[in-house]
C-alpha cells in the first residue's frame, strides 16, 4: 500500500483560498497513490484561534467540495485532515473528513480531545463524542487528530473496533517535536499498529510547526520521516505486517481489563 502524506506549509501570507487550491493540485499530483493524507485544520491552522469562527464551513462547504473533487481526480482513498466545521446548532468543531477515490464522503470525525486548557480550541469549539473507523481495500483506519495522540485509550478504542493503521492529522508546534515522534511511536508499539501522523510547516499565530511527519511500523520503526518545510513524504508499507506481528508477539491478548483502582 502506498501512502503520500501531505505536509503542508501553514503561513499568513497565503490566503484560506489560495492554499486551498494549492492542496488540492498537490492532491491531484498523487494520482497512484492508494492512501492521501493531510494535517489538521490546515485551512487555517491549528493555533489561528481568530480563523476558527470567521473559516468555519459547513461539513460540506468548501473543502469538503474541493478535496472530494481531487480524490475522485486523482482517484485516492484521501484523508483530507480537518476543517472548523460549524454544525447547524452554531458549534464549531475539528472536523476530519475522508473521501472515497470515487470522490464520496467514507467518514467524517469530530475531535475529541481538544487543545487548549482553558483557551483555544478547548474554549472555542465542541469535543466529538464518537471513535471513527473507515475500512480500505488493504486495511481498517482509525482516525484520530493531534492531541488525541496524547490519549492512549482512544486507540484501544480504535483497535478494539479493528483498526490496524492509525491515520493522525495534526497541527503540531516545534516546541514539543520531541514528544511528537516519540507518542506515535508509542502509539504504534503499544497497538501493534501503523502510524501515519501528518503535521503542518511553517509558522501561524507566531508558532512555528514541528514539519516531521512520520510513519510508524506495528513494531515502532520509523518507516519514513519528513523534515521540517512543507514535504509530500511517500512510503510503501505492507498491511499484513499488523496480523503478522500480532500473531508472533500476541501482547495484546494478555491484556487485563476492568481492574480494581485504589482510591486516590
Ligand atoms: N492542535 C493540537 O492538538 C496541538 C497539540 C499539542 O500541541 C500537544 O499535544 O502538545
Amino acid at each position: 500500500m502506498r501512502a503520500s502524506l501531505l505536509q503542508v506549509a501553514v503561513n499568513e501570507d497565503e490566503s484560506v483560498e489560495s492554499r486551498r487550491r494549492r492542496v488540492a493540485a498537490l492532491v491531484r499530483d498523487q494520482a497512484g497513490a492508494d492512501l492521501v493524507v493531510l494535517p489538521e485544520l490546515w485551512t487555517t491552522g491549528a493555533f489561528a484561534y481568530e480563523g476558527f469562527g470567521t473559516e468555519a464551513e459547513p461539513l460540506e462547504g468548501p473543502t469538503y467540495e474541493a478535496m472530494a473533487k481531487a480524490a475522485s481526480e486523482a482517484g485516492v482513498w484521501l484523508h483530507a485532515g480537518s476543517v472548523p466545521e460549524r454544525d447547524p446548532d452554531g458549534t464549531l468543531y475539528n472536523t476530519s473528513l475522508v473521501f472515497s477515490p470515487s470522490g464520496e464522503l467514507a467518514a467524517s470525525y469530530r475531535k475529541i480531545h481538544r487543545f487548549g486548557f482553558d483557551k483555544g480550541e478547548a474554549v472555542l469549539m465542541g469535543a466529538g463524542e464518537k471513535l471513527v473507523t473507515v475500512r480500505l481495500p488493504d486495511t481498517v483506519m482509525g482516525v484520530a487528530t493531534c492531541y488525541d495522540l496524547r490519549f492512549p485509550e482512544l486507540f484501544r478504542g480504535l483497535v478494539d473496533a479493528g483498526a490496524e493503521t492509525f491515520v493522525v492529522p495534526a497541527g503540531w508546534p516545534e516546541r514539543r517535536r520531541a514528544h511528537w515522534t516519540l507518542l506515535a511511536r508509542a502509539r504504534a508499539v503499544e497497538n501493534q499498529a501503523f502510524v501515519l501522523a501528518c503535521g503542518t510547516a511553517g509558522t501561524h499565530a507566531g508558532v512555528p510547526q514541528a514539519g516531521h511527519s512520520v510513519v510508524v511500523d506495528p513494531w515502532g520503526e520509523v518507516l519514513a520521516e519528513a523534515g521540517p518545510g512543507e514535504e509530500v513524504l511517500t512510503v510503501d508499507f505492507d498491511p499484513a505486517t499488523v496480523a503478522g506481528t500480532r500473531d508472533r508477539f500476541p501482547a495484546l491478548k494478555d491484556r487485563v481489563l476492568g481492574l480494581d483502582r485504589p482510591r486516590p
